[in-house]
């Protein structure tokens, strides 16, 4: 067994004119949480369902778990586990009956109770599927997807829609299934989401990967430099962006004689690298470099 659960080389996918990718790379491990990050439109389901075997390329290799998904059969199927973006639990069953049921499909499934137990709905087995909040029912989605005991679960925008406190105890059942084993590959908007369960990440836009690597190896990278703010003799802000900003500040110093009025020294959040590298401060995307490895950066886990 190798310790590779996805590769993908070389992937495309046009929708007409739209070329949703074009031309995408992408290693996962065996045992990691890897996030698909990026705006509207960039190609994350499309990537997402080529993984699972819903959606047919154009062009490039695919493997997941040693198997290409347009080919794979009944067996690959009940080691991939899917939670889809829609709803797919039938609304008058209840939570217990429903994961019974779907625990059927599989050749060697999981314990309902607890799978139910898992996902935090211990308390809710016998509530009909359509009395769930959103957060509830998106527990239940994920434990149809793990009900079949699944090496590899791919999670497309699992928590869209969710408030702060339930994302939290959403990422907890992530890490528990990550404690146990699991494979998690998730499409996600929020980057705060990608830093707090992804061991690695890749910026998608445009249908192609602008960055990869560990979330702080790719702030280190991309948020390196500060920008120093002060007030001039007229009154008027100046601002220096700078990877030494200790320097200036020196230099400021110096040429002030002492205290410097206005001072202020802010470094990029991640979210602000991300806005950059995905064009949505009214950049262009930046792309990654094709003829190297992409943006080398730093593993770091
Ligand atoms: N079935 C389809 N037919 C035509 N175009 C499509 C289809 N599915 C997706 N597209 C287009 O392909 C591009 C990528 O879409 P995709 O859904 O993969 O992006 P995404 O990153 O998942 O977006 P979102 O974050 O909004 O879910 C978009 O321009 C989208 O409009």
């Amino acid at each position: 067994m190798t310790d590779e659960a996805v590769r993908v080389h070389g992937l495309r996918k046009r929708y007409g004119a739209v070329a949703a990718l074009d031309g995408v790379d992408l290693d996962i491990r065996r045992g990691e949480v890897f996030a698909i990050l990026g705006p509207n439109g960039a190609g994350k389901s499309t990537a997402v369902e080529i993984l699972q075997g819903h959606r047919a390329r154009d062009a490039g290799e695919v493997s997941v778990l040693g198997r290409d998904p347009a080919s794979a059969g009944r067996a690959w199927r009940s080691r991939v586990g899917i939670v889809w973006q829609d709803e797919s639990a039938p609304a008058e069953l209840t939570v217990a009956e429903t994961v019974r049921h779907f625990a059927r499909y599989y050749p060697r499934p999981r314990d309902p109770g607890e799978v139910i137990g898992l996902v935090g709905l211990g308390e809710k087995v016998a509530s009909r599927v359509k009395a769930l909040s959103g957060g509830q029912r998106r527990r239940l989605d994920v434990a149809l997807g793990v009900i079949g005991g699944p090496e590899l679960l791919l999670l497309d925008e699992p928590t869209t829609g969710f408030d702060p406190a339930a994302r939290r105890l959403f990422w907890e059942l992530i890490r528990r299934l990550t404690d146990e084993g699991t494979t998690i590959v998730l499409t996600t908007h929020y980057l705060e989401e990608a830093e707090a369960l992804a061991h690695r990440l890749a910026v998608i836009a445009a249908g192609r990967v602008i960055a990869r690597g560990t979330p702080a190896a790719l702030r280190e990278r991309y948020g390196s430099r500060a920008t120093v703010h002060w007030l001039g003799p007229d009154g008027a802000t100046r601002a220096e962006e700078t990877a030494t900003p200790t320097r200036t500040v020196a230099e400021l110093m110096r040429r002030f004689d002492g205290e410097i009025p206005g001072l202020r020294v802010s470094r990029p959040t991640l979210e602000d690298v991300y806005l950059r590298l995905t064009g949505q401060l009214g950049e262009e995307p930046r792309t990654e470099p094709r003829t190297e490895e992409p943006t080398a950066l730093e593993d770091t886990r």
